[in-house]
């Protein structure tokens, strides 16, 4: 069966101010209802130039326990090249409908899930996100499918190497950092998450303009499965973190690093560090995108609570078990 894209959907005239009904989430989900307006969420913003280490740790840890999300600035990635990823990014989902088909995602999610899609988890009640994306991965040379990358525009694979470089050294610091917040050596963290193995996926969010933004989601309510998940948006609002029961919109500062802690940090803290709790709405007539890089384990790695952190007053709260299973879990949403 053929998905229809939403990119398609939102560009029907016949939609006439109105969307699809399995567009329309449950008034408990509705963005209008739920959301606190008119208040920017300031998350923690670090500045990862400042030449204080300790400093560093301090602050990049309290926000990953306290928040699981902030924000860094300075940190050595130039807007430049953000802008240069950006736009080959957007140049690929300005393609036609049938060039971007060519890199589909295969039907069956047991063959993998690069490639362009529409649909990534099972969806709750049937309701649908306002969201299409391309996912591939980018990082180690191994597990790349180059398949799955867009031909057009032609430098899009250069410049995304060029991003993926950048972005590996700027994970590599805050890996340091954040062992060193759990009391751990530099290299702990990461090696726990699989070292040199460590997989970056790369996601491109493509969120349509759409007539009744206020009825409808992007991406629905979730943790991210990651280890942690570094992200720069366009400038359209869109991001919202769920805090003291209520969903707020996280303030967008251009060319900052959105960092999110994912379920993997989360369960090798032992639950010192917490997966945040986000989602996204979307914009009656822009077009938002985000681009995501999803850092996990390899898919037999066995995640579970380092044991440095594990003692008679801090059992284990979470299972040590393969990242594959963990991830069949999360997409058939069934109880880790
Ligand atoms: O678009 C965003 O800002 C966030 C997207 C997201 O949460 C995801 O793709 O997992
Ligand atoms: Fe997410």
């Amino acid at each position: 069966m053929e998905v229809q894209r939403v990119q398609e959907i939102a560009s029907l005239s016949s939609l006439n101010g109105t969307i699809p009904k399995e567009y329309i989430r449950a008034v408990t989900e509705q963005p209008a209802i739920t959301t606190i307006h008119g208040v920017l969420l300031e998350v923690p913003v670090i500045d990862l130039s400042l030449p204080d280490a300790e400093k560093l740790v301090a602050s990049i840890s309290e926000a990953s326990k306290e928040w699981g999300i902030f924000q860094v600035v300075n940190h050595g990635i130039p807007s430049e090249l953000i802008s240069r990823l950006q736009k080959v990014g957007r140049e690929f989902f300005e393609l036609p409908l049938e060039e971007k088909e060519t890199i589909a995602k295969p039907a069956n999610m047991k063959d993998g899930i690069e490639g362009y899609g529409t649909k990534l988890q099972k969806e709750v009640e049937g309701k649908k996100g306002w969201v299409d994306h391309l996912f591939h991965r980018v990082w180690p040379p191994s597990v790349i499918n180059y398949n799955f990358w867009p031909k057009n525009p032609p430098t899009y694979r250069e410049i995304n190497e060029e991003y993926t470089q950048k972005l590996i050294e700027v994970s590599d610091k805050l890996f340091g950092f954040l062992s060193k917040g759990l009391g751990l050596e530099e290299n702990k963290m990461k090696e726990a998450l699989g070292g040199k193995d460590l997989t970056y996926m790369l996601k491109i969010n493509y969120y349509p303009p759409c007539p009744c933004p206020e009825l409808a989601l992007g991406v629905a309510p979730h943790t991210d499965l990651s280890a942690t998940t570094i992200l720069v948006p366009n400038e359209v609002q869109g991001l919202q973190v769920f805090k003291d029961n209520h969903w707020y919109d996280v303030a967008y500062i251009p060319n900052a690093l959105i960092i999110h802690i994912g379920d993997q940090i989360e369960i090798l803290s032992n639950g010192k560090y917490k997966a945040v709790f986000h989602r996204t709405t979307v914009n009656k007539d822009k077009t938002r995108m985000s681009w995501p890089v999803f850092l996990e384990p390899p898919a037999e790695f066995e995640v579970g609570p380092i044991p440095q952190l594990i003692n008679q007053d801090n059992p284990p709260k979470y299972k040590t078990k393969k990242f594959k299973d963990y991830l069949y879990c999360k997409l058939n949403k069934l109880p880790q």
